[in-house]
């Protein structure tokens, strides 16, 4: 087993330190597109890194709580990484839809944030400015529900075609009210008044935790890495990993840059919990 990383950041030693000194306070909150799951050419095919429920599963049962963090609306989250029912996770949360949806293991159910205006307004103009914008062949609309987010990865060249309708795109969501989450060839309209950061700190007082690890990939992830940051101001310890390389593509820079540690996509992210499991155990 390999040992737990050295966090380049006094910060982040202090964070690793506080999780492995008194582990039952302890909150580890994860990202999943990028984070726990392989990044995929079609977003309906991913699907956890074959280790990361294992891993997860091994780890919640020492810690105060696990959450997973996400775009996505909260029950793909549980489908697509095989999450109910799992031994271990019995008190897992999925805070999907960037904290206005939550699913809770213990209930098996989700709670939602009233459903926002303008989407539907968005869904039915989308395919015409689609259309008068030029999006190239293999332009993807996801429907989200409460959201709806346009894939330029499979188009031949998915960085023209990102930035082709970024403003088209933009302009749309501000008719309606909504805003743009950029991601990884992803341009994401959506409602403001949730963000990741928000979640995770509600989450992270909710649950009386006294430290907290925070994973993910994409700039959707940078307000919960601000939470974090806001929380070791008030005396929580915490730890900021990037998920970067490896089955993730390359590491965002901005994520990179202001992380504690970055690991190899979703394997490394495995071999961290593993590890982390492992220290706790007394084993590494
Ligand atoms: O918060 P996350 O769990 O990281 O979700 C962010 C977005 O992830 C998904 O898109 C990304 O993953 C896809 C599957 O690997 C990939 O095809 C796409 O290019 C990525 O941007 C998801 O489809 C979005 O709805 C999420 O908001």
């Amino acid at each position: 087993m390999a040992a737990l990383p050295t966090p380049r950041t006094t910060a982040g030693r202090e964070g690793l330190d506080a999780i492995t000194a008194d582990p039952g306070r302890a909150v580890v909150a994860l990202d999943f597109d990028g984070t726990l799951a392989p990044i995929v050419p079609d977003p309906r095919d991913a699907r956890a890194h074959p280790g990361a429920v294992p891993a997860l599963s091994g780890l919640a049962p020492r810690l105060c709580a696990v959450v997973v963090v996400t775009g996505r609306p909260a029950a793909d989250a549980v489908r697509y990484a095989g999450l109910e029912g799992v031994a271990g996770l019995e008190h897992l949360t999925v805070l999907g839809a960037y904290g206005a949806e939550r699913w809770d293991a213990a209930t098996g159910s989700v709670t939602a944030a009233p459903q926002p205006p303008g989407v539907a307004a968005v869904r039915t103009e989308l395919p015409g400015l689609l259309r008068e914008s030029g999006a190239p062949p293999g332009t993807a609309v996801e429907d989200k529900g409460r959201a709806v987010a346009v894939h330029t990865r499979r188009t031949d060249d998915p960085a023209a075609a990102f930035a082709l309708l970024s403003g088209p795109l933009r302009a749309l969501a501000e008719r309606h009210g909504l805003l743009v989450e950029p991601g990884r060839m992803v341009l994401e309209l959506r409602a403001p008044g949730a963000d990741k950061g928000a979640a995770l700190e509600a989450y992270v007082r909710e649950a009386g935790g006294g430290a907290v690890l925070y994973g993910g990939d994409d700039l959707g992830d940078l307000a919960a890495f601000g939470a974090v940051e806001k929380l070791r101001g008030e005396g929580v310890p915490g730890l900021l990993v990037c998920s970067g390389g490896g089955e993730t593509g390359e590491s965002v820079p901005e994520v990179a840059d202001r992380a504690d540690i970055v690991v190899d996509g979703p394997s490394g992210v495995v071999r961290l919990l593993e590890s982390l499991r492992a220290s706790l155990d007394g084993g590494a």
